[in-house]
């Protein structure tokens, strides 16, 4: 199908400022939010059960298409990624864009940075666009947890490599017949490759170091789940997210979540430890889900008639050392956001909105009491003094993870668009936004509107 966006040939159409401005002199371009679209999150094994990958964040992709009338449009860049994924899946975010309504001259990459991969990827789109590489494009993320890839053991896989590379018949017969009585299969475990523990029980050590309550963990699960479910009620998910197979809202979502039944739950990471306080409801549950965020510059959004939500400001990333050092596995987002406020003239508490995604309800308090210590910040962050505290009441105002359910890659997205909305619906305002990731790294920004 020809559209009016769709090159004759595949000659570069965009035509910018910045086309015509040296590489030299060319400055950095403001980065406008246009908008976000996410499927609503299914538990593990629930609605999404036979969705792939590449069927959520098509869909994803669609639904922003649909929403803001891209159909056929070849945009700068789409990038993305999945943590788990399929060795089929290739250029997972390049199959999306072939299967979804843009123009298929629209080119697109996958990254990986675990739970950091969504922000990460709107990151490198927002780089693309701010230093006039291209006018416009999405980032993103997608995951599935009920269809991971499954491995075999390393015999196997030899012995399979060997059958599938023989030249005869006979040579055929001579792999088989070494091949192992036991296939050996490897499942995807939610595990750090390098302690060979899971996050939950990284989260656990981190949690007993700063001495996060039981109570504060669940009264701070119980409000996301309260203002996400309030937040659904009054629209404010009607333009941030597409249905999908039958569902409407998140499936992890419980309204009615209470402080009291949640103390009735056993924990289940950190037992090892003796008061173990980590249960299944202040922990992310195992989610499937897509999301995605469009930007471009203000003039091309002027131009298509489109809202622009916020801008992305600035992103920083950061790593900590979790194997051999001091630093808790979640905790790289406290070294990460000193540096953000530094580059832009910031304290901590000069935000309207601030988006702490939700791993672990232990892992936002430990953050919190991260900024609030002295010693961490002067010993571990080299700062002269405590960042301090903030004011909670804009702590992640219309729920996070723990309530909405957590697809690794997807979460990025889903914090970006809201965290947008939520500057826009304010009238205007400032948001910090930190999520921790796996391999003891973190990823934050601050968006603006
Ligand atoms: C990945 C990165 O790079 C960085 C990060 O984000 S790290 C974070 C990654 N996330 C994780 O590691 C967490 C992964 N989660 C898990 O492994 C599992 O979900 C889990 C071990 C936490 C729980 O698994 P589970 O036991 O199967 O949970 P589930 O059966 O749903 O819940 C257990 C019970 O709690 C109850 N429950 C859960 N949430 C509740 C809530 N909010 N209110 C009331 N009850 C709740 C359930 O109803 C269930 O009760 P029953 O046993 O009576 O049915």
């Amino acid at each position: 199908m020809s559209t009016s966006n769709e090159p004759t040939n595949n000659g570069p159409t965009e035509t910018s400022a910045a086309a015509t401005t040296s590489r030299k002199t060319r400055s950095v371009r403001p980065v406008a939010i246009v908008g976000g679209n996410r499927i609503p999150f299914a538990r593990q094994d629930g609605a999404y059960a036979r969705a792939s990958n590449q069927d959520m964040f098509t869909a994803t992709l669609d639904g922003l298409v649909s929403r803001f009338s891209l159909q056929g449009e070849r945009l700068g860049m789409v990038a993305g990624g999945a943590v788990l994924k399929h060795s089929r899946d290739f250029n997972l975010i390049r199959e999306c864009v072939l299967g979804s309504a843009l123009s298929p001259y629209t080119p697109a990459f996958d990254l990986q940075q675990a739970c950091g991969t969504g922000l990460q990827a709107i990151s490198a789109v927002a780089d693309g666009i701010a230093t006039g590489k291209f006018e416009a494009g999405i980032g993103g993320g997608v995951d599935t947890t009920s269809d991971a890839p499954i491995g075999v053991s390393e015999d196997m896989r030899q012995v399979m490599l060997q059958v599938n590379r023989a030249r005869s018949l006979a040579d055929r017969l001579k792999a088989i017949a070494k091949l192992p009585t036991s296939l050996g299969i490897e499942i995807p475990r939610n595990g750090e490759p390098r302690t060979g523990m899971s996050m939950g029980d990284h989260a656990a050590i981190t949690a007993k170091e700063f001495g996060i309550k039981r109570e504060d963990q669940d009264e701070l699960a119980a409000a996301s789940h309260q203002k996400m479910a309030a937040a659904y009620d009054r629209g404010f998910f009607d333009d941030l997210i597409t249905p999908f197979q039958g569902l409407t809202r998140d499936q992890n979502l419980r309204p009615g979540s209470k402080v009291e039944k949640l103390a009735t739950l056993k924990p289940v990471f950190g037992v090892s430890l003796g008061d173990a306080t980590m249960t299944a409801g202040n922990s992310t549950p195992l989610t499937d889900g897509a999301s995605a965020v469009l930007l471009s510059t203000d003039e091309w959004a002027a131009e298509k008639k489109l809202p622009v939500l916020a801008h992305l400001v600035d992103v920083e990333t950061a790593a900590v050392d979790y194997v051999n050092g001091p630093d808790g596995l979640l905790m790289a987002p406290t070294y990460a956001i000193p540096r953000l406020l530094e580059r832009n003239g910031l304290t901590l508490q000069d935000f309207d909105f601030y988006e702490i995604h939700e791993a672990f309800a232990s892992v936002v308090l430990c953050t919190l009491a991260a900024f609030e210590s002295e010693d961490y910040c002067k010993e571990r962050l080299g700062l002269d003094k405590a960042l301090g505290s903030i004011d909670r009441s804009k702590l992640n105002v219309n729920g996070s993870s723990l309530a909405a359910g957590h697809p690794f890659a997807a979460t990025g997205g889903r914090i970006v668009a809201q965290a947008a909305k939520q500057i826009k619906e304010n009238g205007g305002g400032r948001a910090l936004i930190s999520i921790c990731a796996a391999g003891g790294q973190g990823v934050t920004a601050i968006i603006e509107g």
